[in-house]
């Protein structure tokens, strides 16, 4: 039974909660459906778990920007903190432990690069190897999924580990594998059940892949962590592990928060949440473009005049092409790769539009919500470019843009992602035209998951010839 005051929802039936009123595919129509019923806060029992969810800008924005502190936690005993040993950054709880982390990561992404030269130029070699591929099969119908996968999966390995990978790498591909193969059962009806019936977890049922997936990479992380140590010089850091090795040895003082097994779970966190992200915003980006031509000949144009015939792009040259900086936002917005955000939790006792909502409790944004609603975005099911720029044509970001949320957890990867996803679509626009194959039928409806990817489609790349370059 919901305590006194807590939002409000359908009742729950024994053992299942409501569980059984969400579709295991796609449970986003169902949600839209009970915030239409019982308001933007309601809640609805997973399992015997109640969790709130929130629905929209207003209250979204309200719990994670406003009342920031009160909603940063993260929720504990689910599947995903028993794989993760409670020791990684996305999943750990608000406090001292997760603020020095984030803390690490920021700043140790910084010096490898991030907002400067190095990461462009670290991004840009690994847009020269997706091209030579594409370059090989060029007017054949391709699906580009490994492809921008590895790219992706490079980017942030060069800045953890200092290296990137051969895409026939088999432990870079085993790894890939096995964060795609996570996501999808970590929020699917396989991890409802390891959470919500404890008897059932010693089970050989197929929540235990998620396990054995995570150990084979957890102990591939940790064997690069002990090659790091035998091999570094401290205070030379060659990449985010030499980092957090120097700043353990430095921090004698008792109750120093890093340790060799934090690093390793912080490695696996931001290489996971690094990856699938990117990758499926660019695969959605190829696909919508390919889709919509008008779209992308306008990037192309813009593209043409902002580069003046100079060979080679930079991160600056975006301050020139307000098309494509509003195509590439809208593509965030349409790839929706977080749903429903990361699920967070509350840090005390505290109110929301006047409802009660117990310490601990399990809070769910429905980001998509946000991204597709109505007053925000004139057109909101539609790929429309034109959201993102104002009435003289310069780009701007509505304040509805929340797809990488809000307040104290906002994704730290922002930055990353939009200089990745710039660097990367605008190379591969300025190679080639992206042509939907006659013979497919093209369908835009992505499959649902903690994160959320495109339906796996082919596309033929084509010899850009107009791309003005001299
Ligand atoms: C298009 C790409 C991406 C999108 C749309 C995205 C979106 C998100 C969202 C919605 C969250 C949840 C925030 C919350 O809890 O309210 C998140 C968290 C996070 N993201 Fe991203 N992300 C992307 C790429 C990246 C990249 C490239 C990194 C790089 C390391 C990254 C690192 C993280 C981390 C570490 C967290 C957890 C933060 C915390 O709990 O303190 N993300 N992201």
């Amino acid at each position: 039974r919901r305590p006194k005051h807590f939002p409000p929802g359908p009742d729950p039936v024994p053992v299942f909660g409501n569980i059984l009123q969400l579709s295991t595919t796609n449970p986003l129509r169902d949600l839209n459906k009970f915030a239409r019923h019982y308001g933007n806060v309601y809640s609805l029992f997973l399992g015997n778990r109640p969790a709130v969810f929130l629905h929209g800008l207003q209250v979204i924005r309200q719990a994670l920007v406003t009342q920031g502190a009160d909603f940063a936690g993260r929720p504990q005993g689910l599947m995903i903190n028993h794989v993760t040993e409670n020791k990684g950054l996305i999943m750990a709880n608000y406090g001292p432990t997760w603020k020095e982390h984030r803390r690490f990561a920021l700043a140790s992404m910084k010096t490898f690069g991030l907002g400067k030269k190095t990461m462009e130029n670290k991004i840009l070699e690994e847009t020269h190897h997706i091209c030579s591929h594409l370059e090989n099969h060029l007017g054949d119908p391709v699906d580009p999924s490994f492809l921008i996968h590895s790219a992706s999966s490079n980017v942030i390995c060069s800045v953890l580990f200092g290296e990137r990978f051969e895409y026939k790498d088999e432990m870079h591909k085993l790894i890939i594998n096995s964060f795609k193969e996570n996501a999808q059962v970590a929020n699917g009806a396989w991890a409802a059940i390891y959470d919500g019936f404890p008897a059932l977890r010693g089970l050989p049922l197929p929540f235990q892949k998620v396990f054995k997936n995570f150990d084979i990479i957890k102990n591939h992380v940790r064997g690069v962590v002990k090659q790091h140590k035998s091999s570094r010089v401290p205070g030379e850091q060659r990449d985010v592990i030499d980092c957090y090795l120097d700043e353990m040895e430095k921090s004698t003082q008792d109750g120093c928060l890093l340790e060799e097994e934090r690093l390793v779970m912080l490695l696996l966190d931001l290489h996971f949440a690094a990856t699938d992200t990117t990758a499926n915003t660019i695969l959605s980006g190829i696909l919508y473009l390919a889709t919509h031509r008008d779209i992308q000949a306008r990037c192309q144009r813009e593209l043409d005049e902002g580069l003046a015939g100079r060979v080679g792009i930079s991160f600056e040259d975006r301050h020139r092409m307000p098309f494509v900086m509003a195509t590439l936002h809208e593509t965030v917005r349409v790839a929706n790769i977080a749903p429903v955000g990361v699920f967070h939790a509350t840090t005390r006792d505290t109110t929301l539009k006047g409802y009660r909502i117990p310490e601990g409790t399990l809070v769910i944004t429905n980001l998509t919500s946000v991204l597709s609603e109505g007053p925000h975005w004139e057109r909101p099911s539609d790929f429309y470019p034109p959201h993102f720029l104002d009435q003289d044509g310069s780009f701007r970001k509505p304040e509805a843009y929340l797809a990488f949320s809000a307040g104290p957890r906002v994704c730290l990867g922002e930055q990353l992602a939009n200089m990745e996803l710039f660097l990367v679509l605008v190379s591969l626009l300025q190679d080639f035209v992206f042509v939907w194959p006659e013979e497919d039928t093209p369908d835009l409806t992505p499959v649902f998951g903690g994160i959320q990817s495109p339906k796996p489609y082919r596309v033929t790349f084509r010899v850009n010839k107009d791309n003005g370059q001299k």
